[in-house]
């Protein structure tokens, strides 16, 4: 039985959370903090944001404290002076807070740097809250392996995941027809392509819904969010792809829906707040209050849903066709990605150029079989080289 959360039951989760100090990190503390006698904070880390975590480490009294970025090592020690708190920095800590022995851990490092530091947690057998989705598109299959092998628990954190999740009947996926992611459609959904050829970092990192970090705000933005979903939903769920839909639905009311044989259709609705799938996650099997408001649906009045459009969001289409192709097409979708990405918040390329350099980069990388990690990290690095090439070309 897992640690109960009902009053009286009095035993405590101990938490680690990687990539504290992000959206889904802070939303994540934000929770332990509402419940105190239930919660112990193990590990917290971060990149290179030492005040918010030293901070989150004191208030938190945590064990360890962790900045990826070897340079920040000497400011976080002189901010954690003083106190009990074991500091760290880059891959081997970051691997060591996640194997500290807490509960649960929740993996939200944002891209493929967030990896091996979640693998660190599935190996111990721990329930692993996922909110990092690159981890599962760049290595679904192996990740998925090892979490069987080491018999730890994965529970979406993605709202989408989240959703399916709690309406998925996993003791007979049979009588499952499809699954339906549903998109947003992000700040531009409205815009002709000639208009987001002009869009800036700061318009694309404005999501009509979700207050999210500004990778997967770009994402969502050029609808690769979506793509990764989708190949993030197949690897979670005993479904094939072709029973993966995407429709986009602007209010982010309902979060996806799994539809029956017998033409039931179950889904999770709430308001566009992280802090309820977080919390589901943090209190499984059980549920605990969140601050998120509760839906008025008379007041809210309409759902509006349409087909995706794929001329205007190409990346929809680069994402299932590398999920049909399979081997390391996802891993290189997924690098290609991180890496215009980042060009296009650095003001380097234009948004539409987002898309076009994850497409060449696909086409110069054939799909090779993904055999072990070490071929994973091989990929991400050389599409991370020649997506890189592309910028300014
Ligand atoms: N935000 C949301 O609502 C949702 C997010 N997700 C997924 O969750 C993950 C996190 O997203 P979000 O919280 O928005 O992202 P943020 O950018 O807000 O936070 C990312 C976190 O990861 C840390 N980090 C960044 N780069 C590295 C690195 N190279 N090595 C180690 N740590 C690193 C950051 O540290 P620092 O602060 O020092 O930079 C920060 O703690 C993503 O995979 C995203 O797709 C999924 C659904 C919803
Ligand atoms: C909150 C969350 O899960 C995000 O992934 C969100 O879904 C992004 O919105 P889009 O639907 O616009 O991609
Ligand atoms: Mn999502």
């Amino acid at each position: 039985m897992e640690a109960s959360l009902l009053p009286n039951k009095n035993k405590i989760r101990t938490v680690s959370v990687l990539g504290s100090t992000g959206s889904i990190g802070c939303n994540t503390l934000d929770l332990v903090a509402r419940y105190p006698d239930h919660y112990r904070v193990m590990a917290l880390t971060a990149n290179r944001n030492v005040s918010e975590l030293a901070e989150q480490a004191i208030r938190f009294n945590a064990k360890m404290a962790v900045v990826a970025d070897e340079s920040c090592y000497q400011a976080l020690k002189e901010a954690l002076a003083g106190t009990n708190i074991k500091v760290g920095a880059g891959r081997e800590a970051l691997i060591e807070a996640a194997s500290l022995p807490s509960d649960w851990v929740m993996a939200s490092i944002v891209g493929a740097a967030g990896l091996d530091p979640t693998l660190s947690a599935i190996r111990r057998g721990a329930i692993v809250a996922l909110a990092n989705k690159e981890c599962l598109v760049c290595a679904g299959d192996l990740v998925m392996k090892e979490v069987v092998e080491h018999n730890a628990t994965l529970l979406p954190v993605d709202s989408e995941h989240n959703a399916i999740f709690q309406v998925f009947d996993f003791e007979q996926p049979e009588k499952i027809s499809h699954v339906t992611l549903t998109a947003s459609g992000g700040p531009f959904y409205q815009m002709s392509v000639e208009e987001m050829e002009k869009v800036t970092p700061q318009q694309a990192v404005s999501h009509p819904n979700w207050d999210m970090g500004a990778k997967i705000s770009v994402d969502s933005a050029t609808m690769m969010n979506k793509g990764l979903e989708l190949i993030e939903a197949y690897h979670l769920f005993p479904v094939s792809e072709d029973k993966i839909e995407i429709i986009v639905h602007p209010q982010s009311v309902i979060h996806s829906m799994v539809s029956y044989v017998d033409g039931s259709v179950l889904a999770q609705l709430g308001s566009p707040d992280m802090r309820t799938p977080i919390s589901y996650t943090l209190a499984w099997p059980e549920r605990i209050g969140t601050p998120a408001k509760q839906l008025d649906l008379a007041r809210l009045g309409r759902l509006d849903f349409f087909e995706p459009d794929p001329v205007r969001f190409p990346a929809l289409k680069l994402a299932r066709e590398a999920l049909q192709t399979g081997g390391s097409a996802p891993t290189i979708l997924n690098a290609a990605n991180e890496i215009a990405v980042h060009a296009f918040l650095e003001g380097k390329i234009g948004f539409l150029e987002i898309s076009r350099i994850v497409e060449k980069t696909l086409g110069v990388m054939g799909s090779v079989e993904l055999k072990c990690l070490q071929t994973v990290l091989e990929i991400d690095r050389e599409a991370r080289r020649i997506s890189a090439g592309f910028i300014g070309n």
